[in-house]
């Protein structure tokens, strides 16, 4: 699928952000193949939520360019190719949704108009909740959920789209260490099908094994590309404010369903 696509997923140039005139990022240049799996990695405040949600359209650049699958951001239609986890669930304005829900409109961008959603449909949304381990929960409003769990639905609803590129802030914050590890199976699989992960972390962790790459970000700035550093002297203590990416031995983990990624070879 990806593999074979020529265009870079991502391609990031002099990239430059600011915020009230203070520059947030300060130009980022960062090309991220089809099919690669990336950590976005660097300290509080430097700027790595921000990358991502220039890299989705979702913040202006004050200057330089990117491309999302080889057509500028504002050409680029084929969002349903593209599953955004976010940081947090927005307050969602008081309205109950259930799990099941908010999981299955994940989907909407895919979808033509005004068509229901088909047993395939979902099909899908039943494997994303597998794969969180929140089927049992589906029938829940979102709002009963902990923090941990609503972050699973954020996950379930990227997955459900299934679409071949994914981008992540932060997915296991606030996840129990359980459900991590099934998760980092779960973007395991992605990554084995082809799909390009883009993930914001604050430690590699269970997902250590299946980074290569890093992307150190400091003070808006890239300080590292490459493969990720180990932690030593004050940086191996547990807690310390990370400015790089840790690789951790990678740990196994438990079985979860096999996620469908649509192949485009
Ligand atoms: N909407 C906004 N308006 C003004 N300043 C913002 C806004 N969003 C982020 N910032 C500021 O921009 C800087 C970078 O924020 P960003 O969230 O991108 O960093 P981050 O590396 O993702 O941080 P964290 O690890 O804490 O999530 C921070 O100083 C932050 O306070």
């Amino acid at each position: 699928m990806s593999g074979f696509e020529r265009s870079p997923a991502f391609t990031v140039r002099d990239a430059v952000v600011e915020y009230d005139r203070v520059p947030v990022l300060r130009g980022v240049s960062l090309t991220i193949d089809a099919g690669e799996t990336v950590a976005i990695v660097g300290a509080n405040g430097s700027g790595k939520s921000t990358l991502l949600r220039a890299m989705l359209g979702l913040v202006n650049l004050g200057s330089g360019s990117i491309e999302v699958h080889g057509r500028p951001l504002r050409r680029f239609r084929d969002w349903a190719r593209v599953g955004y986890v976010p940081q947090r669930l927005s307050a969602g304005g008081g309205v109950p949704a259930t799990v099941r829900e908010v999981v299955s409109s994940g989907q909407v961008a895919r979808r033509r108009r005004f068509r229901l959603p088909t047993a395939a449909d979902r099909a899908a949304v039943n494997r994303a909740l597998a794969s969180v381990g929140l089927t049992e929960r589906a029938g829940d409003s979102v709002h009963e959920l902990s923090g941990g769990q609503q972050q699973r639905v954020l996950i379930a609803r990227a997955l459900a789209a299934e679409p071949d590129t994914f981008v992540m802030d932060e997915p296991m914050a606030g996840v129990d260490a359980t459900n991590q590890e099934a998760l980092a199976t779960t973007i395991g699989q992605l990554s084995a099908r082809g799909a390009t992960v883009v993930v914001v972390l604050h430690e590699l962790g269970p997902l250590a094994s299946l980074i290569d790459r890093a992307v150190t970000l400091d003070d808006g700035e890239i300080a590292h590309d490459g493969f990720p550093l180990s932690p030593q002297g004050d940086c191996a203590r547990p807690g310390h404010d990370h400015v790089h990416p840790h690789a951790d031995a990678g740990r196994s983990a438990p079985a979860v369903p096999v996620l469908e990624v649509p192949r485009r070879d």
